[in-house]
């Protein structure tokens, strides 16, 4: 066998290696001189969060302005809050909007494993009251391709109880209503931002039901065939409880769900994370612009009331919680003094 290529190789692999440390070097120095800029605290009220899901770990093309460790009486977020700035385009002012990575920086947390409690309530302790949350999701409608948009209208709790899903437990009891799990008024101003992109990629889908799954694992053929016989159009696996709890802690919630996969009813191929990582890839400018062009319009003084989810202020302070002071644990009044300030002293 003629093997005299081989130092060749060598060569030009030791070459391309020597390269590819000069660029790390390169770029991890100005990965720190960026990180030195960027300060650890926020003094600001931010009323705005984008809760990014697969394959939308970052939030590109915004100035990043902090990044902010907020510790919780639920533990710690799935990731940094990142403190970013978008330019009001009525008054110029910057926004600040705040981002979650929902499955850590590294897509290190199964769904299972997302901290919701702690996401949620970080998110409400430095002023959010409204959040945009964006998730991967199958599609269990012919109608529904891959690379479409959905703005969700209900879901289907398919998750199997194993995830904590309240703010009100161990000494204190509370309810609030649920019927229709996302905000209607944010969903419209999604739709319409939507829609004024379409014809440019993007395709949008102004309803659906969504169906949360416990997972990890995807789907059997069974199930995914009875979620389509319920009327099931997308499924996920992050819906809840993010979606219950941002409702407990009063903040307005919709989900922009993209579709990466026919799960497994279709007989285009079962769904892969292959799959689903190929459609986010390829669709990631559609769904950058699509959130961009949300935060855009959330940015503009007439959405004021809004976005400070006016509508939902006081509900679980007057609706929610039910146990009488003296039933009240002191560890539950605690952690919830901390959520709300004020409101069940
Ligand atoms: C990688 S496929 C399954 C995964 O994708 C979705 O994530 P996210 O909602 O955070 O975008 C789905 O819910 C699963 O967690
Ligand atoms: N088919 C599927 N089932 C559950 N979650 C998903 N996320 C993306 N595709 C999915």
């Amino acid at each position: 066998m003629n093997l005299s290529f081989l130092p060749t190789l060598v060569r030009c692999q030791r070459q391309s290696l020597r390269e590819t440390v000069v660029r790390c070097k390169l770029t991890s120095a100005k990965f720190a001189a960026n990180m030195a800029d960027i300060s650890s605290t926020y003094s600001d009220p931010i009323h705005i969060a984008v809760i990014g899901g697969t394959g939308l770990q970052h939030l590109p093309g915004f100035t990043h302005v902090a990044n902010l460790n907020v510790t919780t009486p639920w533990g710690m977020p799935s990731s940094p809050i990142s403190v970013l700035h978008h330019p009001s385009p009525t008054s110029g002012k910057p926004i600040p909007i705040a981002f979650i990575s929902r499955h850590g920086v590294h897509h290190e947390l199964a769904p299972h494993e997302v901290p919701s409690r702690a996401n949620i309530a970080a998110l409400r302790s430095i002023g959010v009251r409204t959040i945009i949350a964006f998730s991967a999701v199958g599609s269990l409608k012919e109608e529904i391709k891959p690379r479409d948009f959905v703005v969700p209208d209900q879901v289907i709790d398919r998750t199997k109880g194993i995830r904590p899903f309240t703010f009100f437990e161990g000494g204190m009891v509370g309810h609030v209503g649920f019927a229709d799990p996302f905000d209607e008024g944010l969903a419209k101003v999604i739709r319409t931002c939507g829609h004024s992109l379409e014809g440019d990629g993007v395709v949008l889908h102004d309803k659906g039901i969504l169906v949360c799954m416990e997972g990890p694992q995807f789907s059997t053929r069974a199930e995914s065939n009875l979620y389509r016989s319920w009327g099931g159009s997308v499924i996920n696996m992050s819906c809840l409880p993010e979606s219950k709890l941002a409702r407990e802690a009063e903040i307005s919630y919709q989900m922009i769900c993209m579709a990466t996969d026919y799960d497994c009813w279709h007989n285009s191929g079962d769904v892969s994370v292959e799959m689903v990582m190929g459609h986010m890839k390829a669709n990631s400018q559609n769904a950058l612009r699509f959130v961009g062009a949300v935060l855009n319009e959330l940015s503009k003084e007439e959405h004021g009331e809004q976005v400070l989810a006016k509508h939902l202020d006081g509900q679980t302070k007057f609706a929610g919680a039910i146990t009488a002071k003296p039933g009240r644990s002191e560890e539950a009044s605690k952690k919830l003094g901390w959520l709300f300030p004020g409101y069940f002293d």
